[in-house]
């Protein structure tokens, strides 16, 4: 087991480029269940969940050949097979061998899924779903098992715009008998991406990054090849660095209208963005001002980025209001930030944020995925040197976070724990 140690206090300066999209890759693998032929994803990043899902497409039967960044999945002699337990519960896009073994078998078993505790994380709207296509879905001690004779199309209304459950109606829609509609679908960049990979295998979906998505069944799908499209998430993240401790930096590979809102914040904090059809030129204000924010579904500001805004707002003037209307509880970075002695306190399902304050280097623990990035801002702006425990969850979604903070000048590595300190961390 390791630990992340940030060297605080050095400015961010060049270029970085942000990689393939987790929230997409991890749907994309799955889907490749659905081919009858092999399916070539370009720019996957290297991250555990991307591996932890190319493990379970294996067990299932599959081939999976990794070159680089790019993977050939070969789909042909996959079964049925039912995944309880084991990876599974390792991440959340687990759920996605539902929807597409589903699709494909008409049948599945697969335990529930795990991801970041961002409080309760019900998947009653996949099951809504799938029950509308005529699956019989039951939950036998942690595992749901998804049965139908053969899936119908159907109209389904979301009760909650869920991006897993969209993307996941959709694998299990593509290949049943007739019309399905999504409606109050969500809109998230990475569902295009999905439409888009199954539109490549012979679906036929239309309105995908609308609320109302038409999916008209087929009877087979054949391997292809896709790219994946910019992670906004990492993009964002290194954007945020980049206000946060940067002296000029150029954030790479990014489609700038994914990122609208979280720009328009830091254009009114007093950063300067400038934009192209790929790139981000980002500098810090003097003197940047604090503002409020308020998590939506996309277009709204992302929950996954207000972690990291959160120890953006620590080094600006006044007060900011964070509020995750999406996870109210995601709250879990605040007392780690506090040990490092920012002013943050939590009223309600809003985190209340008084800057400037002296960040001092400290040894915290990475609860989730964007807690730890948050940790790694804080750290880089914090006098000292911070250490991060809990560095399995910044693995699961940042592609080689220490040689891309280094190359932009930063003093990152990762150290191995002693018996006691991994003693300690599990005991806390
Ligand atoms: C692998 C992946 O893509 N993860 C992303 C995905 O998670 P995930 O797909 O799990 O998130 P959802 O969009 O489904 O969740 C949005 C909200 O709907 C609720 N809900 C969801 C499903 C359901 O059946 N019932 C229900 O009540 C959730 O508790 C949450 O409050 O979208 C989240 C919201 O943008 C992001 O934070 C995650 O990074
Ligand atoms: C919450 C996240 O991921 P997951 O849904 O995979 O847990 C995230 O990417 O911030």
């Amino acid at each position: 087991m390791h630990k992340l140690l940030v060297e605080g206090g050095t400015l961010l300066r060049g270029q970085v480029r942000v990689s393939g999209a987790k929230n997409s890759a991890v749907a994309l693998l799955p889907a490749a269940i659905l081919a009858e032929s092999p399916v070539t994803i370009e720019g996957l990043p290297d991250i555990s969940d991307v591996g932890i899902l190319s493990d379970l497409l294996e067990e299932i039967g599959g081939t999976v050949r990794k070159e680089d960044s790019t993977v050939h999945i070969d789909p042909s002699e996959m079964v049925d097979m039912p995944l309880p337990n084991g990876k599974v519960k390792k991440l959340r896009a687990s759920y996605y061998f539902m929807g597409a073994m589903l699709g494909r078998f008409n049948k599945a078993v697969i335990g529930l899924p795990g991801g970041c505790h961002l409080g309760p994380r019900p998947i009653d709207q996949h099951i809504k779903g799938f029950e509308a296509l005529g699956a019989e879905v039951t939950n036998e001690q942690g595992a749901i098992y998804l049965r139908a004779k053969e899936l119908r199309g159907a109209r389904i209304y979301l009760d909650v715009v869920s991006v897993g459950a969209t993307i996941n109606i959709m694998l299990a829609a593509v290949r049943a008998k007739g019309k399905t509609v999504i409606e109050n679908a969500a809109k998230e960049p990475e569902i295009i991406d999905v439409a888009t990979l199954l539109t490549s295998m012979g679906a036929k979906i239309k309105g995908a990054g609308t609320d109302v998505i038409r999916i008209e069944g087929v009877d087979s799908l054949q391997g292809c090849l896709h790219t994946i499209i910019p992670d906004r998430i990492e993009a964002g993240t290194y954007t945020i660095m980049a206000a946060a401790q940067g002296e000029e930096m150029i954030i790479d590979n990014v489609i700038p209208q994914h990122l609208e809102s979280l720009l328009a914040k830091l254009r009114e904090m007093g950063v300067t963005i400038e934009e192209n059809d790929e790139q981000l030129y980002v500098r810090p204000g003097k003197n940047m001002r604090s503002v409020d924010i308020k998590t939506l579904v996309y277009p709204g500001f992302p929950t996954d980025l207000q972690q990291p805004f959160t120890s953006l707002l620590t080094q600006t003037h006044g007060t900011g209001v964070v509020t995750d209307t999406i996870y109210q509880a995601r709250f879990k970075h605040v007392d780690e930030l506090r040990r490092m002695n920012a002013s943050i306190k939590v009223e309600g399902g809003s985190a209340i944020v008084t800057g400037p304050s002296k960040l001092q280097g400290a040894k915290v623990k990475a609860t989730d995925l964007r807690a730890g990035a948050a940790l790694v801002i804080a750290g880089l702006m914090a006098e000292g040197t911070t250490e991060i425990t809990g560095v399995d969850h910044i693995e699961r979604g940042y592609d080689n976070i220490t040689t891309k903070l280094n190359n932009l000048g930063a003093k990152v590595w990762f150290e191995e724990m002693s018996e006691e300190e991994i003693e300690q961390f599990q005991n806390s």
